[in-house]
């Protein structure tokens, strides 16, 4: 039997930005804030760029389409934080936890996110107003 990795406890994964324009705010993260580019794929109608912060990411996101949710997000309330991603260790016993204590999910299974992980987001209406993505580490 594979030996459990040892618990390394929740973290910020990295915090969701919404913006217009990808190339007009790259720049102050990665040459004026000195924040090296990661690569991420882009999801969710959404063209990613990652900056690292430490052990965490910045996560920019500008929407490829106005429906898109990073689209509808921009036409309501304009470029800003959009949400934060937290990386656990049991992201299905996580899920399994929120769904017992009646948090609302956006994703009743996990999906694959921009760093190729799984992820799944919350609903912000159970979270205090902020929309909580999770992701396995
Ligand atoms: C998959 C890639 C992943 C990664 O790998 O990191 C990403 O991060 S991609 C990021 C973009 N994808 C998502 O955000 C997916 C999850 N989001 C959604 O399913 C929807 O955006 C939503 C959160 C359910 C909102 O849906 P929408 O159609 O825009 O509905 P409303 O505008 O009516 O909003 C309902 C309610 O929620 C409040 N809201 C909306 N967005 C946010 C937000 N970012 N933060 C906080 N609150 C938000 C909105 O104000 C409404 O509240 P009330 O007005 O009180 O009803
Ligand atoms: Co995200």
């Amino acid at each position: 039997m594979p030996e459990k990795p040892a618990a390394r406890g929740t973290r910020i994964a990295h915090v969701g930005l919404a913006v217009r324009a990808l190339d007009e705010i790259l720049p102050f993260y990665r040459d004026v804030l000195g924040m090296p580019e990661t690569p991420l794929d882009d999801a969710d109608g959404a063209r990613i760029a990652g900056l690292v912060a430490g052990e965490s990411l910045v996560e920019l996101l500008e929407p490829a389409d106005e429906s898109s949710p990073i689209g509808k997000f921009l036409a309501k309330r304009g470029p800003g934080i959009h949400h934060i991603c937290f990386a656990v260790d049991d992201l299905d016993g996580t899920l399994a936890r929120c769904r017992a204590a009646g948090i609302r999910l956006i994703d009743e299974r996990p999906r694959i996110g921009a760093e190729g992980k799984r992820i799944a987001f919350l609903h912000p209406s159970a979270t205090a107003g902020v929309l909580v993505e999770l992701s396995e580490y």
